[in-house]
């Protein structure tokens, strides 16, 4: 079951349209059918449990791998026929860094400035833009997790892209790398930018994500603003234990649970009463199919 609305409105022009798409490995469909349409300038998140997809999704866009089925286009064009013209449009932002170590982090961006034909007062822009200015002379071996993830971002800004894509960003960052992170995230998309992320961080997607896809098993199971997916999902629920011993649920949200409940109150019956909430965790993991307590 899908939940929110994955149909295409026709009306906008999406950044990112996928339509349909399927990437096998072998035989296995490690994409599924993948229907979703990524709004120009919006922030997106593409979260789901490992193996879900996600990465698999995000080297279709990139030029990586190519669909087995289905069709995908970027700004209108197609990724496998129109190439050349989609090629300058993105950054993307890879899960495993891949700097030149024993370059200072300065001589690794204006390797790739030259490289894009970025003008290199870009490189100056951009290490500033990741608070890595101080650090720039210095050899990128002596780098910190949380630096070389930064210099990655720089990378991708160097040619001011109109698309990023980014594969799990803020993974093992401490909590001000990762709000540097946010934070430019945030200043792209002000720009005008679409930005594009996988993630396992259902706190990252509440704090930064416009829209999020949940996928599983490279199908997407739900498509729509955190918020929304939040208000539409969560659960209330009231655990009670009567004298009896005997334990009943009571589901808070349904009028004929709620009149049961108070019922049940009213005849002297309960010894005791606990309310929970299941929030976008537990939505996460029940439309994810993995249980919840
Ligand atoms: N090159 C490959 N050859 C064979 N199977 C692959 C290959 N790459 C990925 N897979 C399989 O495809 C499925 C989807 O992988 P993918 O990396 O897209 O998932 P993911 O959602 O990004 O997961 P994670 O959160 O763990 O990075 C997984 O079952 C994975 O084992």
């Amino acid at each position: 079951m899908i939940v929110g609305d994955p149909t295409p409105s026709p009306s906008h022009d999406p950044a990112i349209r996928i339509d349909g798409l399927r990437v096998h490995y072998g035989s296995f469909a490690a994409v599924d059918g993948l229907s979703l349409d990524i709004r120009r300038g919006e922030l997106f998140g593409l979260l789901g449990p490992n193996g879900a997809g996600k990465s698999t999704t995000i080297r279709v866009l990139i030029g990586q791998r190519q669909p087995t089925a289905g069709r995908v286009t970027v700004a209108g064009h197609d990724v496998v026929r129109e190439w050349a013209a989609i090629k300058p449009l993105f950054g993307y932002v890879p899960d495993r860094e891949n700097h030149f170590e024993e370059f200072t982090g300065r001589r690794n961006l204006e390797f790739f400035a030259d490289l894009y034909a970025a003008p290199r007062l870009r490189v100056r822009d951009c290490l500033r833009m990741v608070e890595l200015e101080e650090a720039a002379n210095l050899p990128v071996r002596g780098y910190s997790l949380g630096m070389r993830r930064k210099l990655l971002l720089a990378r991708a800004l160097l040619h001011e892209p109109k698309i990023l894509y980014l594969d799990e960003p803020t993974a093992n960052l401490d909590i001000h790398s990762a709000e540097v992170v946010h934070r430019i995230l945030r200043e792209r998309v002000a720009a005008g930018a679409t930005v594009v992320l996988t993630t396992h961080d259902m706190d990252e997607v509440e704090k930064i994500c416009d829209r999020v896809g949940i996928v599983c098993k490279g199908k997407l199971v739900a498509l729509d603003s955190p918020l929304a997916l939040k208000q539409e999902h969560t659960e209330r629920q009231a655990d009670v234990i009567l004298h009896s011993g005997e334990r009943l649920a009571f589901d808070m949200d349904a009028d004929a649970d709620r009149q049961r409940l108070a019922e049940t109150v009213r005849a002297g019956h309960v010894a005791s009463i606990r309310t929970r909430e299941f929030d976008f965790h537990a939505t996460f993991l029940k439309l994810t199919g993995q249980s919840f307590e």
